[in-house]
């Protein structure tokens, strides 16, 4: 009996109460139908959890259950029709009941034993087994299920059962839980990428025990009905390819207009690589272009649905996987190629999570492990320069080109074109910041620059990371300095491309060790301070947390002044294993250009100009998202306070350790001496006093 109530009832997506009063649905695991208790489970913020619930309390919650339990007992006592050849094998493999199944005479209700009428419990039809495929189901217009594959458990479910109570026989209605995951998982049909936020989908094999053991989602490949193994994931799959079709793609064409702005955000999506293809990894980054960005976060329900979140970014550019260094070059690291020869102080940097693509980008694409370093934005950067050096507008200003490489590893800078010698960063009384002893080579051609390159690439520390063999920990800083020649070598211009370390998190890394920690502590510090000064961008050097980090404090120029530019690329990877990490870098982008839309506004504030000329509510409406971007930038300063002073404890901590560690042994002698000389003290004490007594 027991066995029965089990199979009816487990795999079931029913309503429970919590203690504090919320309803949610939960899988039913097991039945123990003496104590008249059902074991739940349900998801909650990524972890499995469970309790114990009274049957009568579940049907309290789940009036359907009760008729449907009802009625699967009546139909368990109705002779059933022997099944013919067509229905037969779908039987065998499928829970998909049969059409006959569903009529059930209302007399059977007499043969329900004593022991569950009393509990007003169930018998129950064992379901029939689970189709490997539901494509593999023929479709009949008898049977329902078989039009609307996913609809698998709500058929199963809603299995005839026997009604107990002398009511009348019903025809059983899907629970509504079901009936919602069936809606769910009709397809979505978008026009366009905008307003749509949520495509859902209902695993095929929802309902089956296995499936509703709580696992987060399928991590091995499975084998098809013909032993063909098919993708993990298969049903995100789909269902991204789905919207995908939805989607108006609009390539960004190398002739396209390049605007010319103060800080240019950007996204470049590299393609899955060898490995992730090998796995059958999934993509969840769309780039429909004209700036926009997709991810298409997989999400399970707690009844173990499988939807999706598909969040919109929106930037300047964004670059597909197949955009070359030569396009994603042309809009970004380009423009600010001229504008050094203006005068200006740029930067542009490559961000984003290891092994998503910055050294690809920056250094030059990879065949195996040899890096072509002619095909990366350094070294076209570095072509652009002689271009212009040679351009009648600017020859004139008798500039000449000198190149320094370094890096920065846990906070210490070493030049990379100097045998990675350590260097100090000193700030002077004028709040100048100084790299001393830094090598500043003087290039005549793209040739030159491109040697250092290789000298310097080979030089940069790596380590070990889970995402990436070799993974760079250090930020690469390659600067394009433009001097007068004429007037002392004054600086006339600077262009600092940064190679960003990985902005994965700390349990990103294999390693759990110490050291480890600290340097992705410093990363991710120098990575906030980095956005604290994108945003400060053009004021005054007061108001620019620059001393924040090494990082900020080496670039300190290239953040003061009306003559600071910058372009950041943040490069993602599409697995749906990087997904979160990839949220986290665009979130990350998307506060450096939200707040570069702000900064612009506070400044035509600042000087009582309309921030937007079109219309007086415009200015109105920016004037409130400013004072909600101040909070908030108010807010995350403090946060960062906080974080600073949380790293400095974890640093003080770790010396603290060390220093008990190494002194301890001889704090342990210099006690055993200590005690040695107190009882040698006090036995001479009593020496003298029992001469003194005796005297
Ligand atoms: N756009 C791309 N097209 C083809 N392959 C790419 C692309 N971007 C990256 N790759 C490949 O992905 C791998 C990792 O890239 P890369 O080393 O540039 O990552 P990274 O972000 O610099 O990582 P880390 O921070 O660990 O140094 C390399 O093998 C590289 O060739």
């Amino acid at each position: 009996m027991d066995t029965n109530l089990s199979r009816l009832l487990v795999g079931l997506s029913v309503q429970i109460s919590r203690s504090d009063g919320r309803i949610h649905s939960a899988i039913v695991k097991s039945v123990d139908s003496s104590k008249s208790t059902v074991m739940v489970e349900w998801q909650e913020r990524k972890m499995c959890r469970g309790k114990g619930v009274d049957i009568e309390e579940l049907c309290h919650l789940n009036p359907e259950l009760l008729d449907h339990v009802n009625a699967a007992t009546k139909s368990d006592e109705t002779p059933t029709p022997a099944p013919d050849k067509k229905y037969a094998t779908r039987l065998r493999s499928s829970r998909i009941p049969a059409p006959s199944s569903s009529s059930v005479p209302a007399e059977q209700n007499d043969k329900v034993p004593v022991a569950f009428r009393s509990r007003q419990t169930t018998l129950f039809q064992p379901p029939a087994p689970v189709l490997p495929s539901v494509s593999t189901v023929e479709s009949s217009p008898e049977n329902p299920a078989t039009i609307c594959p996913e609809t698998n458990l709500s058929a199963s479910s809603a299995a005839p059962f026997q009604v107990q109570r002398g009511i009348e026989s019903k025809p059983p209605q899907p629970l509504p839980s079901l009936r919602e995951s069936v809606k769910e998982n009709e397809p979505e049909r978008m026009p366009s990428a905008k307003g749509r936020r949520k495509s859902v989908a209902h695993d095929a094999s929802k309902g089956n025990k296995r499936v509703s053991s709580v696992k987060p989602f399928d991590l091995q490949p499975k084998k098809g009905k013909f032993g063909e193994s098919s993708r993990p994931n298969q049903k995100f799959y789909e269902m991204i390819q789905d919207f995908r079709e939805t989607l108006e793609i609009t390539p960004l064409e190398a002739t396209g207009l390049i605007e010319s702005q103060r800080i240019c955000v950007c996204v470049r999506k590299r393609p899955l690589n060898k490995q992730e293809m090998s796995k059958k990894e999934i993509d969840v980054v769309s780039v429909p272009g004209r700036g926009t960005v997709l991810v298409h976060e997989p999400k399970l329900k707690v009844d173990l649905t499988k939807y999706l979140e598909n969040q919109v970014f929106h930037f300047d550019y964004s670059f597909d996987e197949n955009a070359t260094n030569e396009l994603v070059y042309k809009f970004t690291a380009k423009p600010l190629v001229q504008s050094i020869f203006q005068g200006c102080m740029a930067t542009c940097f490559a961000y984003g999570q290891t092994g998503s693509g910055k050294t690809h980008t920056m250094g030059g694409d990879f065949t195996g492990k040899q890096q072509n370093s002619a095909k990366g934005i350094y070294a076209l950067a570095a072509q652009d320069v002689f271009t212009y050096l040679n351009h009648r507008r600017y020859a004139n200003l008798d500039l000449c080109v000198y190149v320094s490489f370094f890096e920065i590893y846990n906070g210490k800078v070493y030049d990379l074109l100097n045998k990675k010698g350590k260097l100090r960063v000193l700030e002077d009384d004028r709040q100048q910041v100084q790299v001393v002893g830094l090598e500043e080579v003087s290039v005549s051609s793209a040739e030159d620059v491109i040697k250092l390159i290789r000298m310097g690439s080979a030089c940069r520390t790596s380590g070990q990371t889970s995402a990436n063999a070799n993974s760079s920990r250090s930020h690469a800083i390659l600067q394009i300095v433009l001097r007068r020649s004429d007037r002392a070598s004054t600086l006339h211009g600077k262009f600092s491309l940064v190679d960003l370390a990985g902005n994965e998190r700390g349990t990103d890394v294999s390693s759990n060790d110490r050291s480890t920690l600290v340097e992705t502590a410093e990363i991710n510090q120098s990575l906030l301070a980095l956005k604290e000064c994108i945003r400060s961008l053009g004021r005054n050097s007061d108001h620019i947390p620059f001393r924040m980090s090494t990082l900020t404090k080496v670039l300190r120029d290239s953040f003061i002044g009306e003559k600071s530019k910058t372009c950041m690329i943040a490069m993602v990877s599409p697995s749906m294993t990087s997904c979160e990490y990839t949220m986290n870098t665009l979130r990350y982008a998307d506060r450096v250009k939200e707040l570069n839309a702000s900064s612009k506004a506070a400044e035509a504030q600042k000087k009582n100009e309309p921030i937007n000329s079109s219309s007086e509510e415009d200015s109105t409406v920016d004037t409130s998202v400013i004072d909600v971007i101040s909070q908030v930038a108010e807010l995350e300063e403090k946060v960062y306070g906080e974080l600073k002073r949380a790293n400095e404890l974890v640093v003080e901590m770790d010396k603290i350790s060390y220093n008990i560690e190494v002194g301890l042994p001889d704090l342990v002698d210099f006690s055993r001496k200590l005690l040695d000389s107190v009882l040698a003290l006090q036995s001479s004490v009593e020496t003298e006093r029992k001469m003194r007594l005796n005297h």
